[in-house]
């Protein structure tokens, strides 16, 4: 018995992210026997909003933003998920990531489903004015759709605390009374969380950690690239160098920066901050480029970035015995195979960069209870949730006989459908 559901076109980019997380959704699907009336169920997104945002540029020209949120899945309770400021936002990329939150909580067993938002625009050329107006007027159009019980969004590419400080002021003047836990990843004084924005890195260095030790590598004897050094990237290359592994290579917008001791990452952070936020002209470490980076001969590769920046063209290449994805969706599905077939450890997405969700996820509970929790007692657990899911998705995939990625797909959906089968409903 089908369901029938028109798919809208998606756009024909080389590589799309939502082709790519339909093809793993469909491999674990059918390994796992799940019905077609189920697999239509956890495919097609609950929600999906698309805004028009005028806004008045500092020129004082007006400019019209395209806006999208979209909710994949509320079964496992409201839906979470970050927003993106980037140029290359669009509606598919915003489908492919939500998705993606729907499996990640699943993944670490927390109580939400998946959402994810977006505006194309490009920050870098947008001045703090400027940022702040399209941030309020995006949250005056989904103000039906946030809510503490309904959809909280949180940091991805792009935005940080002082965006979702204008979110956070803008719906709670809206509803009359301060909501703080509308959203999450806030600044410390309207009720962030400790350990919030190192969280997503310090996760990636458990799951790395994790993984090393399956492989019986010693972390001091271990070398590492990582691609990105934005919040995720950084805090990842921070922690991994503290707990031994030498980073040979960072990188961000601006190209990639090598050194074969071993890049003073305490630097590099303090580098960044005092140069808005770039890369560009750090020394001590010799020019390569992004590219280059990838292929490098380390044990480690973090892409820490954005999407399909491993795929068909260049996943020949790579040398590193595993990869952890701080990113979500780095690895086209079109390079699974060259990838599965070289060897190569890889450590999905949705497992590797869960730590950022989980920490949200406290942050919304203390909000809620209106308490504080320590960062010892906020990292212990993390640290727990995040060992525990990599636990789990390891004994799927020699269950299994898959990989890594398929196991972690077979986890969440097991978990969202069986849900889905306690609420009723069909
Ligand atoms: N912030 C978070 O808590 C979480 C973020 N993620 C994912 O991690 C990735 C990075 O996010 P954030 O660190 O938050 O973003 P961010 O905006 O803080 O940093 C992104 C970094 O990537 C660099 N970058 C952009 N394009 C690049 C390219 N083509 N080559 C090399 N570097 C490039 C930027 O220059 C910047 O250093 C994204 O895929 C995001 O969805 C996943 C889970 C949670
Ligand atoms: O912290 C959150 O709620 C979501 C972070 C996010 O967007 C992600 O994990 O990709």
């Amino acid at each position: 018995m089908g369901m029938a559901y028109i798919e809208p076109a998606p756009i024909k980019d080389k590589e799309n992210p939502l082709e790519s997380m339909m093809s793993r959704f469909d491999a674990a699907a059918r390994l796992l026997g799940i019905t077609e009336e189920m697999y239509h169920i956890l495919k097609v997104p609950a929600r999906q909003v698309i805004v028009g945002l005028p806004i008045t540029m500092d020129s004082g020209e007006i400019k019209v933003f395209e806006g999208y949120r979209v909710i994949h899945s509320n079964i496992l309770g409201p839906a979470k998920g970050g927003i993106r400021f980037d140029p290359g936002v669009h509606l598919d990329e915003v489908r492919a990531l939500a998705a993606w939150m729907t499996w990640k909580c699943a993944v670490v067993d927390i109580p939400y489903g998946g959402a994810k938002g977006g505006i194309a625009c490009n920050p870098r050329e947008m001045s703090v004015g400027e940022m702040e107006r399209l941030m309020r007027q995006y949250t005056v159009a989904m103000l039906d759709v946030f809510g503490p019980d309904k959809d909280i969004p949180a940091p991805d590419m792009g935005t940080g605390p002082r965006e979702m400080a204008w979110l956070m002021d803008e719906y709670s003047k809206a509803k009359g009374m301060t909501v703080n836990s509308v959203v999450t990843g806030k600044p410390l004084v309207l009720g962030g969380s400790l350990g919030r924005t190192e969280a997503t890195g310090r996760g990636v260095t458990v799951a790395a950690l994790s993984a090393m030790d399956k492989l019986r590598m010693n972390p001091y004897r271990t070398s590492a690239a990582i691609q990105g050094f934005g919040n995720v990237g950084m805090h990842a290359a921070d922690l991994l160098q503290e707990r031994g592994v030498t980073v040979q290579a960072i990188s961000d917008i601006s190209g990639g920066y090598y050194n074969d001791r071993g890049i003073d990452i305490t630097a590099a952070m303090t580098y960044r901050s005092a140069n808005n936020g770039s890369l560009e002209g750090f020394n001590g470490a010799e020019r390569i480029s992004n590219e280059e980076l990838l292929s490098l001969p380390v044990d480690v590769l973090v892409p820490a970035a954005k999407e399909d920046v491993i795929n068909q063209d260049n996943a020949a290449s790579i040398q590193a015995r595993m990869i952890v994805e701080g990113a979500n969706g780095p690895t086209s599905a079109s390079a699974d195979e060259i990838i599965n077939g070289k060897g190569i450890l890889v450590v999905p997405d949705i497992l590797a960069n869960a730590g950022g969700v989980t920490v949200s996820y406290f942050e919304w509970v203390q909000n809620r209870i209106g308490y504080k929790w320590n960062l010892d007692r906020i990292n212990r657990r993390a640290d727990r949730i995040m060992k525990d899911a990599f636990d789990r998705v390891f004994e799927t995939s020699k269950k299994y006989q898959v990989s890594m990625r398929l196991a972690a797909y077979i986890v969440a959906i097991d978990k969202v459908a069986s849900t889905y089968k306690y609420r009723g409903g069909y």
